[in-house]
């Protein structure tokens, strides 16, 4: 019997729900992406990976001298390396993990999305007016759209629309009066400007047309943006990780662990918060879990690439329904109006889950640290 199902709950759509009963730990879902990209900046400054499938192709020490900007870093101990060669597009020189990723990538997106990027090349406009509105820390690429038209072009477009479809897709929430904010007022003069360039590239283009009106556009960044699964990766966690598998003395274990903590502050000097290749993914079925502010399940990426696991983060009875966070520890620690407000401005709903509804009575106040964050976010 499967373990899952998918139901239909009043006020929040489509959910997932237990069949049986899931152990804490237990593995729920695997999933490669329907398509995914890496985030234009983070691409733009030499976060290295698969262009495919995110794995990093930077040794743990390679990817530490980087980040630390400091070549004499040696790491102590050795681990096996995630990417053991690079393949590359004869082409445009995109980098791959093994010449099954560039041959997959070929085959779904990548033939189509090749000669629109270089330097002159048609799609060059509007990653620059991507580029100039979305700075960091990214939520989303304008690469996953040309990615999509890469895949309708590229095979049979009718499933592919029809998958696309099947996402939740709504750019704007009349109850709640809002607009995604990648979609909102704040961004309608670039938001025309990239739709323009879109409309003179691709005008003439019968397979495209769902998408290139202003409202097909629109909605296609609303699934990106209500859908899309965020993707990190890095070679020096996966080191740290490795490192903790590994059995050895208390002495050297304490040894070790500075070093590391002494590393991770490097980085605080130098990137701050941007240690990962980042990027963001379309997942068919990972999309239909909901959020909860107190989940009892949690997405992982076990293989420092772009296939994620849903894991129980506790133990889930039959008929519960099983829901991810679709934000990060720290924001989910403060308060519900805090929380409301980032769910309402990123994912266009008003969050019906347990926690929220328990704390209903509560003040609608957002601290001054919440602030001055969301005002930053808001930037971007
Ligand atoms: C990624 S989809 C999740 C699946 C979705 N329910 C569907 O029907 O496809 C995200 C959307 O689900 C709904 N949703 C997710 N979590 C929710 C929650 N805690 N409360 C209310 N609506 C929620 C919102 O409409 C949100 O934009």
């Amino acid at each position: 019997m499967s373990k899952l199902r998918i139901t239909v709950l009043e006020r929040k759509g489509r959910a997932v729900i237990a069949n049986k009963f899931i152990k804490e730990g237990e593995l729920i879902l695997t999933e490669s992406p329907l398509i995914s990209a890496q985030f234009t900046w983070n691409k733009e400054y030499g976060y290295l990976c698969c262009d495919h499938c995110f794995l990093p192709l930077e040794s743990a020490q390679e990817n530490v001298r980087r980040l630390a900007m400091d070549v004499s870093i040696v790491l102590p101990k050795q681990v096996n390396e995630l990417a053991d060669q690079i393949d590359q597009c004869n082409n445009c020189q995109a980098k791959y993990c093994s010449p099954k990723c560039a041959s997959s990538a070929a085959a779904s997106y990548h033939n189509f999305e090749c000669n629109q990027y270089k330097f002159g090349g048609r799609f060059y406009e509007i990653h620059e007016l991507w580029k100039k509105s979305h700075y960091p820390p990214e939520t989303a690429t304008i690469d996953l759209v040309i990615r999509i038209f890469g895949m309708i072009k590229q095979s049979n477009s009718a499933e592919v629309i029809e998958l696309l479809d099947n996402f939740s897709k709504h750019s704007c929430n009349e109850d709640l009066q809002l607009c995604h904010k990648m979609l909102g007022e704040k961004f309608s003069i670039q938001l025309s400007q990239i739709h323009k360039e879109v409309q003179r590239i691709f005008g003439n283009d019968d397979q495209l047309a769902k998408y290139i009106s202003y409202d097909g556009f629109v909605s296609l960044l609303a699934i990106l943006g209500t859908n899309a699964q965020g993707i990190g990766t890095s070679s020096f966690a996966h080191w740290v990780q490795s490192i903790s598998e590994m059995d050895m003395s208390e002495e050297k274990r304490t040894e070790i662990d500075t070093f590391i903590d002494a590393i991770y502050s490097r980085f605080n000097d130098t990137v701050g918060e941007f240690l990962d290749n980042e990027g963001s993914g379309l997942y068919v079925q990972q999309s239909k879990f909901n959020h909860s502010c107190q989940p009892n399940a949690q997405i992982i990426f076990p293989n420092s690439n772009s296939t994620l696991n849903v894991v129980a983060l506790q133990d889930i009875h039959p008929e519960e329904e099983i829901c991810i966070s679709y934000i990060d520890e720290c924001m989910l620690s403060r308060s519900r109006h805090s929380r409301q407000k980032y769910l309402k401005e990123n994912y266009l709903f008003r969050c019906e889950c347990e926690k929220c509804g328990s704390q209903i009575e509560d003040l609608d106040v957002t601290s001054e640290e919440d602030e001055t964050e969301m005002d930053t976010d808001e930037d971007n």
